[in-house]
């Protein structure tokens, strides 16, 4: 009975996100087009020999009404009736739903190649250059030249460790955020905003050289409204738009969601020509004067616009650049942010695990200055606590939705073409029949099970896997445990005294680009190092 009643739950609050006219004019467009609609459907079904098991599907929406606002939840749980490969239909698009290893194996391995293109949506084409980005580029020369620039000049070792500086001075500049909102004697603190500010910048000064409160006076913006401005980015990115789902009910758009991608793609658009123009004046000023070698992302892509005048195959335009700058930050700037502010909730309803972490910090570095990159390595009690978290709190819980671009059999069900796909590691992070206490946060399970947070485990995939696999782990990784270790190490956290139920912290999620806390994280922080060490 259970999915039926979270069905109706889910149905009631969908529902209520469109206004009554709306549905009223739906169901009777409903009435008329389903027998156009069944047609359009069959010949995937025709093609299939058999379509993974799911439940009834409604005239026009199909299942859309089953997602609620808690998709992976609620896939999650319908996974328990139908099994570990669902077959859906969301609007006019077919999609399957894995929420085991296996089935996570047979796509993101066995069916790589054919199964890891990604979906053409309203977001991609308004807000990601027409697809021009790493994250939505299909496969092929473009998208694996994208990939390369970013592995050479972002996450290769030497780069890594040449901007070494710039990670553990934002995430000093962490700590001193915090500290200068508690003060001394301890006080609530909100670590959301200080912790995305640290990620922005990281990136931003990897990427093009600065912080984002110096790209302010190209683009004539406040830094406040920058911030704004990748916030509205990461949302709409995020959002759920009809027209991808329903095409010809594009219109019914009752969010605006369209047009607010269009006047965020403006803003966007004009941010990054600003610092796109501000580099070629500063680089045709110092030609002659120096000879020197590109030495960041925007250098290299500048090079490339040079050198690829002519090639179709990896054109090097200035909407090219603008959509590799700018994934750099949907990728870069919140998933770290996220993935830390879950991990220290954790750690705060979990104070033997929070003393145990305390303990590791204190014996590993001391008292004595603060936490550096260099001390990571010889953290194990942190790693654990890390993927611990990772595992009960995927930012990322479908990874990126992939389409197929052929037919192949996964599970032994047949996929059509153009099917969309999505992995629910959310699912498979809780699974008991994988994990012990599967709902319990236990950092000590890593202990016994030897997984590396870099994905070769169907069971763990937090970073994906395969030829999408994220490219920036090595960046994630370490801005995640820098600076979870760092407002460990440099402060005690508890509950505050307006948070109810017996110092829990409320875990709820919201849904979205990632999956955040839907209440933001805030805590007494008080210090525990020397003041002079932030
Ligand atoms: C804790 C931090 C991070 C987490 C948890 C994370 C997670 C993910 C996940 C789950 C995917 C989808 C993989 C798939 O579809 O199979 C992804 C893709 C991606 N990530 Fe990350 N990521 C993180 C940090 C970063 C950073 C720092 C960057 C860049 C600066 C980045 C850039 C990207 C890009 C460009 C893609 C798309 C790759 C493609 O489609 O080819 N990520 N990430």
């Amino acid at each position: 009975m259970e999915p039926l009643s979270v069905a109706n739950d889910v149905q009631v609050r969908t529902l209520s996100l469109l206004h009554y006219s709306e549905w009223l004019l739906l169901i009777a467009i409903s009435a008329i087009s389903v027998v156009l609609l069944q047609n359009a459907l069959s010949s995937c079904r025709a093609a299939s020999v058999k379509w993974p098991p799911g439940p009834p599907a409604w005239p026009i929406i199909g299942h859309l009404h089953l997602l609620g606002h808690l998709p992976h939840q609620s896939l999650c749980k319908l996974a328990q009736t139908y099994g570990p490969l669902l077959g859906l239909r969301l609007g006019g698009v077919p999609v399957i739903v894995a929420s085991s290893p296996q089935m996570a194996k047979e796509i993101l391995q066995t069916h790589d190649a054919a199964l890891a293109y990604r979906p053409r949506s309203a977001a991609a084409v308004h807000l990601c250059f027409e697809s021009s980005d790493v994250a939505y580029a299909p496969l092929g020369p473009y998208w694996k030249f994208l990939r390369q620039v970013y592995a050479t000049e972002l996450f290769s070792p030497k780069k890594m460790d040449a901007f070494r500086y710039v990670r553990e001075g934002e995430v000093r500049g962490l700590a001193r955020a915090v500290l200068l909102r508690c003060g001394e004697h301890g006080a609530p603190v909100e670590v959301r905003g200080s912790l995305v500010m640290a990620s922005n910048n990281i990136i931003c000064r990897m990427a093009m050289g600065k912080k984002l409160e110096d790209v302010r006076a190209g683009a004539g913006e406040e830094v406040e409204s920058l911030h704004n401005l990748i916030k509205d980015l990461l949302h709409l990115v995020g959002v759920f738009y009809l027209g991808d789902y329903v095409p010809w009910l594009a219109w019914l758009d009752p969010h605006g969601y369209l047009k607010r991608m269009r006047i965020t793609a403006q803003r966007i658009h004009a941010l990054l020509q600003g610092v796109i123009d501000e580099r070629r004046q500063h680089n045709n000023k110092r030609v002659g004067a120096e000879v020197k070698g590109p030495d960041d992302l925007l250098d290299v892509l500048l090079a490339a616009s040079c050198t690829n005048v002519n090639n179709k195959e990896v054109p090097m335009t200035e909407k090219h650049i603008m959509a590799a700058i700018q994934d750099v930050f949907i990728g870069g700037s919140h998933s770290s942010a996220v993935t830390v502010e879950w991990a220290l909730a954790e750690l705060i309803n979990h104070p033997k695990v929070m003393k145990k972490l305390h303990e590791e910090l204190d014996n590993v570095i001391g008292k004595g200055r603060l936490v550096e990159e260099s001390d990571i390595p010889n953290l194990t009690y942190l790693e654990y606590v890390v993927k611990e978290s990772m595992r009960l709190h995927p930012i990322a819980p479908f990874l990126v939705p992939r389409e197929a671009k052929q037919e192949c059999i996964i599970g032994g069900f047949k996929i059509c073409r153009g099917t969309h796909i999505y992995v629910n590691t959310w699912a498979i992070g809780r699974d008991s029949s994988t994990w012990e206490e599967p709902l319990e946060f236990l950092p000590e399970r890593f202990l016994k099970k030897n997984i590396d947070l870099r994905g070769q485990h169907f069971d763990f995939l937090p970073f994906g896997m395969g030829r999408r696999r994220c490219p920036g782990w090595a960046l994630g990784i370490s801005n995640v445990c820098l600076m979870l270790a760092t407002l460990v190490q440099a402060f005690t956290w508890h509950c505050t005294i307006s948070e109810t139920s017996q110092g829990i912290l409320d875990m709820s999620e919201k849904f979205g680009l990632t999956v955040d806390m839907e209440k933001r994280l805030e805590a007494i922080a008080t210090p525990r190092l020397p003041l002079h060490l932030y």
